[in-house]
């Protein structure tokens, strides 16, 4: 009788723009695995705090109320969900108001330790923090992607990417993703993106960093398409054929 091969977790790791979400999920999508945004979660607590008056310049108020909101995320990559207290909350976390509180929000190491754990305990395929639909599911495995889950998340992550580009490119893609939407002309985007990297990676709890055993992956002159098969390649590798 063969065994089930045991279950992949890939960690895509990297700052804003770089691709990381359209990544991870065409990967998980061609792998059949799970996949999960943990921005979407640290973006998910800010906007509670931001709807419950909890001051987000004042991390003692922060830290207070960093284990009151429920997030519960789905984790299909061609249907990924995000619900806060029971409301979906995929429109409102990506507002700017959003965006320009969410690095004092993650920053904050009660806050970060809460999604850490749900990180973890949706990665190992237990019920806290995810769709019971997921559960169900037979998974052969998940991406999760974010800042810091190749480092301190999942350190025993099967395969790690760092992806980089440029800020020229990363603020032109997030530009172009945001006409028409939040208007924002590209020298404040990319002004924007470079104060969330500087705050992003000058925290002290669990910094954006490169773990040392990622894979680095520039990103600034490949097409999305190429990302997506450099990345199922390096897991291909992983895995023992069969
Ligand atoms: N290699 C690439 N070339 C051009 N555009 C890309 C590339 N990768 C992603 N994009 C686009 O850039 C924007 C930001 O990508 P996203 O995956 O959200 O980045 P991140 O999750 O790292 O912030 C999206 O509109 C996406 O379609
Ligand atoms: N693992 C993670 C993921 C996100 N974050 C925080 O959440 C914010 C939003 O992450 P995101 O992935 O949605 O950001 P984008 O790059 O997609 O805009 C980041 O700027 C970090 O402050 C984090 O601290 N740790």
């Amino acid at each position: 009788m063969q065994t089930a091969p045991a279950p992949v977790i890939v960690a895509i790791d990297g700052p804003s723009g770089t691709g990381k979400s359209s990544t991870s999920k065409a990967v998980a999508a061609e792998l059949g695995l799970r996949y999960l945004d943990t921005g979407a979660q640290y973006r998910a607590i800010t906007w509670w705090m931001l709807s419950n008056g909890i001051d987000v310049a004042d991390p003692t108020a922060v830290a207070a109320a960093a284990g009151k909101p429920v997030i519960v995320s789905g984790t299909d990559p061609a249907r990924p969900t995000i619900t806060v207290d029971g409301a979906d909350a995929a429109g409102p976390i990506r507002t700017q108001e959003v965006t320009a509180a969410v690095s004092a929000v993650s920053a904050v190491a009660e806050v970060r330790g809460r999604i850490t754990e749900l990180q973890r305990s949706i990665a190992a395929g237990t019920a806290e923090g995810t769709d019971p639909a997921d559960v169900a599911a037979p998974s052969r495995g998940i991406v999760v992607e974010g800042r810091d889950i190749g480092t301190t998340v999942l350190p025993d992550a099967d395969l790690k990417v760092f992806l980089t580009a440029s800020p020229e490119a990363r603020a032109a893609r997030r530009s172009g993703e945001l006409r028409g939407k939040d208007s924002a002309d590209l020298a404040t985007t990319r002004a924007a993106l470079l104060k969330r990297d500087a705050a992003d990676s000058g925290r002290k709890a669990s910094p954006l960093k490169k773990a040392d055993d990622a894979v680095e992956v520039d990103t600034t002159e490949l097409t999305l398409e190429q990302v997506v098969e450099c990345v199922v390649t390096l897991v291909r590798e992983q895995q023992p054929a069969g």
